[in-house]
């Protein structure tokens, strides 16, 4: 179990686990529109085995029974995101009502349960007729979003404890238009240059539309990773400066501070939109809370060899989950202390945190990696960072986008020949730090 007790995080703490709509939903009827997720996973080479997010855990029938999880857990919040194009089908226009109305059972599902909703508009599975348009390269997709996001607000926004307008903003743009990674699959340095910005300039732009509609408790979700030198020479130190900048700064200093940090700006200049510094002060709209998704650090090297980022990561010498991502708790307490100090003084949630593993339900290792991301926040609340909550990646085993099925990173285990849910070990651990006892309904 966990070397913690709930106290220690402060009386008002929250606790949650964590999901997103493509990779538990299934659900792929009822008006629900194609995503850039459907068709990405669906042609060769991009996801492991081309699996897809078809029928995925089947949440869209068995929410019931996950939102159960989550009570007899002892967990006080709900991370969920809403899928753009089941409300949405074409991402703009027509709203489609079956799509709503899941998500009104499944919110008053929450709210009968005592389980905060903690709402994401965006984890990544934009609607397909807004990549027809170019997507995250056309600067409209501001205005897409936004009015997207006013629709939610309208429908929903009673009811969710908070809103977070963008699922890490460097994996919509940078992993999605850079590296190729995750859909829609750019290796190119001009659309990941634009993507870059035009997702935080969609990010203020509904937060700005939000505000104008009485929306609060609205935030943004992003993901960072420690980069450290894979040795001390300058040019290593060099490198993961650089990696940092790409991976936190970007985001950091455009929300925060209103400007793009210059290392990486240097390279990103010739391809950026024009006149980009004009919407520097929509971007850092003022925002009431922040997520931080962490999982690891990084090591990188000097390679001057690969064009447009002459770096490379390299391979840690500490212990590794299963999807080959080293076990660094130190690097949370970091980030969030970072984080405080040098950017702002807003709540922070840590939004995602977790391992993956291959297969069982008896995970005395993910036990362990939460106990020493847990033993992180606490490290950090002591050093001043207001951390006010902590979410679990991830409920269920599910769909891990280009890796398919086979890295699990529940709690619950899936067998996803039955849909059936087992809770893990670590579900057990849970369950005893916020409840005190060890019961399954
Ligand atoms: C690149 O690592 C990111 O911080 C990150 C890790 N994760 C994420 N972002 C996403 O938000 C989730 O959808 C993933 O399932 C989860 C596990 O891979």
């Amino acid at each position: 179990m966990f070397s913690h007790k709930r106290a220690d995080f402060g009386e008002d703490f929250l606790f949650g686990a964590a999901t997103a709509a493509y990779q538990i939903e299934g659900g792929q009827t009822d008006g629900r529109g194609s995503s850039i997720w459907d068709t990405f996973s669906t042609t060769p080479g991009n996801v492991h085995n081309s699996e897809t997010g078809k029928f995925a855990c089947d949440h869209y029938n068995r929410w019931p029974e996950d939102l159960d999880l989550l009570a007899d857990g002892g967990f006080d919040a709900y991370r969920f995101s809403f899928a753009w194009p089941r409300l949405i089908p074409e991402g703009v226009g027509q709203v489609n009502q079956k799509g709503v109305d899941f998500y009104d059972r499944l919110i008053d599902g929450m709210l009968e349960r005592g389980l905060k909703p903690f709402a994401t508009l965006y984890h990544w599975d934009l609607p397909s007729a807004l990549q027809d348009k170019g997507g995250w390269l056309n600067r409209d997709i501001a205005d897409w979003f936004a009015d997207y996001a006013v629709m939610v607000h309208k429908n929903f926004g009673d009811r969710l404890e908070t809103t977070a307008t963008i699922n890490e903003p460097w994996c919509v743009a940078f992993l999605s238009h850079m590296l190729g990674v995750h859909a829609p699959g750019y290796r190119d340095i001009r659309a990941a240059a634009r993507a870059s910005h035009h997702v935080l300039l969609a990010h203020g732009t509904a937060i700005n539309a939000l505000r104008a509609e009485g929306g609060k408790n609205l935030g943004i979700v992003c993901n960072f990773e420690v980069a450290q030198g894979a040795t001390g020479k300058p040019e290593d130190m060099g490198a993961a400066r650089l990696w940092d900048g790409i991976f936190n700064r970007w985001y950091l200093d455009g929300l925060f501070k209103g400007k793009y940090p210059s290392d990486v700006l240097a390279h990103f200049a010739p391809h950026m939109p024009d006149d980009f510094a004009d919407d520097m002060a929509v971007v850092s709209t003022p925002i009431d809370w922040f997520g931080v998704n962490y999982y690891t650090r990084g090591l990188y090297e000097h390679a001057p060899e690969r064009g447009a980022f002459p770096l490379r990561k390299v391979d840690g010498p500490l212990e590794k989950t299963a999807i080959g991502w080293e076990i660094f708790p130190e690097g949370l307490e970091e980030i969030l202390t970072r984080i405080s100090a040098d950017y702002t003084d807003i709540p922070l949630y840590v939004t995602e945190n977790g391992m993956a593993e291959i297969e069982g339900t008896d995970d005395p290792r993910r036990i362990a990696y939460y106990n020493g991301h847990l033993g992180a926040v606490l490290a950090a609340q002591k050093r001043g960072a207001d951390v006010r909550g902590y979410f679990g990646w991830s409920l269920l085993d599910n769909y891990e986008w280009a890796e398919g099925y086979d890295k699990r990173f529940g709690l619950v285990h899936v067998d996803y020949k039955t849909q059936k849910r087992t809770p893990k070990s670590s579900y057990r651990a849970f369950q005893s730090l916020l409840t005190g006892a060890n019961r399954s309904r």
